[in-house]
């Protein structure tokens, strides 16, 4: 039976993965991040191919590899995770008054009786906030929690009572989109059931 390996050390995506049932482990990527499109959805596929890639060219035998990545995108600027306060502060400003995307790319890297298949896919979320207060968006940031998070803010968290709209999937937005992530793996012709027992 197939081991499922999570290419990701984002704390979110792991509980998603435990939600949507999955049985599997965890294999941070150490690959260098090399972005060479100025496209939201082609900088998510390329990055969450690379990290897939990376834990993916380590293994043997049979695996399914989950590499991903999330970006915001607002006004042709992407935004990845803030360097600093003074970035969070203003990616956050940057979401004010103007509707943007989310976007997560996910790459799966299958290696079945020698075969081996890839898949790469992302989903794109809308977000809308109510504005925030200078103050506000000052006292959000020193709560710490935009830090390690695409756009500066995450929507699970403290920042869930500035959205105002969301059109999409929900859970896209904080890292990995479950029901489509469901789909591909069937589209693949892979049993869900070797996902779940192990
Ligand atoms: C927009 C948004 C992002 N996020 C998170 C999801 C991702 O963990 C993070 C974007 O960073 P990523 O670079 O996609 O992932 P990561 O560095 O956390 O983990 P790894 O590279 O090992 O896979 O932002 C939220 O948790 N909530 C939100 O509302």
């Amino acid at each position: 039976m197939k081991r499922i390996l999570l290419a990701s050390g984002s704390p979110r995506r792991k509980e998603l993965l435990t939600q949507m049932g999955c049985v599997f482990e965890v294999c941070k990527s150490e690959a260098e991040e090399v972005i060479t499109s100025t496209n939201p959805e082609e900088v998510v596929m390329e990055l969450s191919s690379q990290k897939g890639e990376d834990v993916f060219s380590k293994t043997t035998g049979d695996v399914c590899v989950i590499g991903a990545d999330t970006v915001v995108a607002v006004d042709g600027n992407i935004l990845g995770k803030p360097a600093d306060e003074e970035d969070a502060v203003s990616m956050l400003k940057k979401l004010q008054g103007n509707s943007h995307f989310v976007y997560t790319g996910v790459s799966l890297f299958v290696r079945e009786n020698q075969a081996e298949t890839k898949q790469t896919f992302f989903e794109k979320t809308e977000v809308v906030f109510y504005p925030m207060s200078e103050e506000e968006i000052k006292t959000y940031v020193q709560s710490k929690e935009p830090m390690d998070k695409a756009g500066a803010y995450a929507i699970q968290g403290l920042c869930a009572k500035f959205i105002k709209e969301i059109r999409g999937d929900y859970y896209n937005v904080v890292g990995m989109p479950i029901s489509r992530l469901y789909q591909e793996v069937k589209n693949m012709g892979m049993s869900w059931k070797d996902w779940e027992n192990k």
